[in-house]
């Protein structure tokens, strides 16, 4: 089938399913529109694909080949340049199309800003918002708009979902007394461990949805995203993390956002595709 506002350039090289049939629906969105220090995360889903070709399909990890998953790539979401309301409309209208024609696909995002996730957020209704970032994204509003990637997790909150951060190393002294009044719980970087990340999330309501700002992992595995921080968490923590939710948890949507780059084969791109491949493995091992 067709999608309104999606078209393709590169895709995966194995063969794919049809997103009717498919148990995880890949979505790119190439949106950079309120980034605001280090440009190129429009290119970010292109990066991903093209960073997949240098992976094994086969992920040691969990005896999955992924080329044998149904997966279906529907291609990126054609933005709305500069506006990021009107292009998570466009992701949040892209997903419930998705969800009328298969109800049971996962979909996974690659992105691009995280502004976007809200409009996935806004499609899948989860009970609860699991994310892995350096930042709090808790502001009000950023550079006099409400919907910058800085703000998405204050307007994922106020429509009701659950909370819990990890990886957390930068935020204003305004954005931490909001989670503290907001019983929102939020783990630093320092302080990160697996027992940390599982007591926190135990107790969340599902269908859970797991989002992964690149820029929670240390700055050397992510150069080239837009606010990269020194002090973050090494790939295998991640992975451990996203394993122990597949395997306890309903997933409603997965995405991997804040790739950037200018150039093929970018570190940040490598890293975000073996997190994707892990991710597929590790749901298509159960
Ligand atoms: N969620 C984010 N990525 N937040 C980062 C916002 C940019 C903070 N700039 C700080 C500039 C201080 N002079
Ligand atoms: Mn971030
Ligand atoms: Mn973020």
């Amino acid at each position: 089938m067709e999608f309104l506002y999606t078209y393709k350039t590169l895709k995966l090289e194995f063969p794919l399913s049809e997103p009717e049939k498919a148990k995880f629906v890949i979505l790119g969105i190439p949106f950079d529109g309120t980034t605001s220090f280090k440009p190129g995360a429009r290119f970010g889903p292109t990066l991903i694909r093209h960073a997949t070709l240098n992976l094994e399909s086969y992920i040691l990890d969990y005896d999955v080949d992924i080329a044998e998953l149904p997966i279906a790539d529907i291609g990126d979401i054609a933005v709305v340049a500069g506006d990021p309301r009107k292009t998570a409309d466009r992701v949040r209208d892209t997903l419930e199309e998705l969800k009328r024609i298969n109800p049971d696909a996962l979909p996974i995002l690659l992105g691009g800003e995280h502004s976007q996730t809200l409009g996935a957020v806004e499609a899948l209704r989860p009970a609860s918002y699991v994310v892995f970032d350096a930042h709090l994204d808790l502001r009000d509003s950023y550079e006099d708009n409400p919907y910058n990637h800085a703000c998405v997790a204050r307007r994922i909150g106020e429509l009701g979902v659950r909370e819990a951060m990890f990886g957390i190393r930068s935020g204003t002294r305004e954005e931490v007394v909001y989670a503290e009044e907001n019983g929102i719980p939020w783990v630093h970087a320092r302080d990160y461990d697996f027992d940390a990340f599982v007591e926190l999330v135990k107790p969340l309501p599902e269908p859970v949805y797991l989002s992964v700002d690149v820029d929670v992992f240390d700055l050397s595995l992510v150069p080239s995203t837009g606010t990269p921080e020194a002090g973050g968490l090494g790939f295998w923590e991640v992975v451990e993390a996203m394993e122990w939710l597949v395997e306890n948890k309903r997933i409603a949507g997965f995405d991997i956002m804040e790739v950037g780059g200018n150039e093929l084969g970018d570190i940040t791109a490598l890293t975000a595709a073996k997190l994707l491949f892990h991710f597929m493995g590790a749901k298509g091992s159960l």
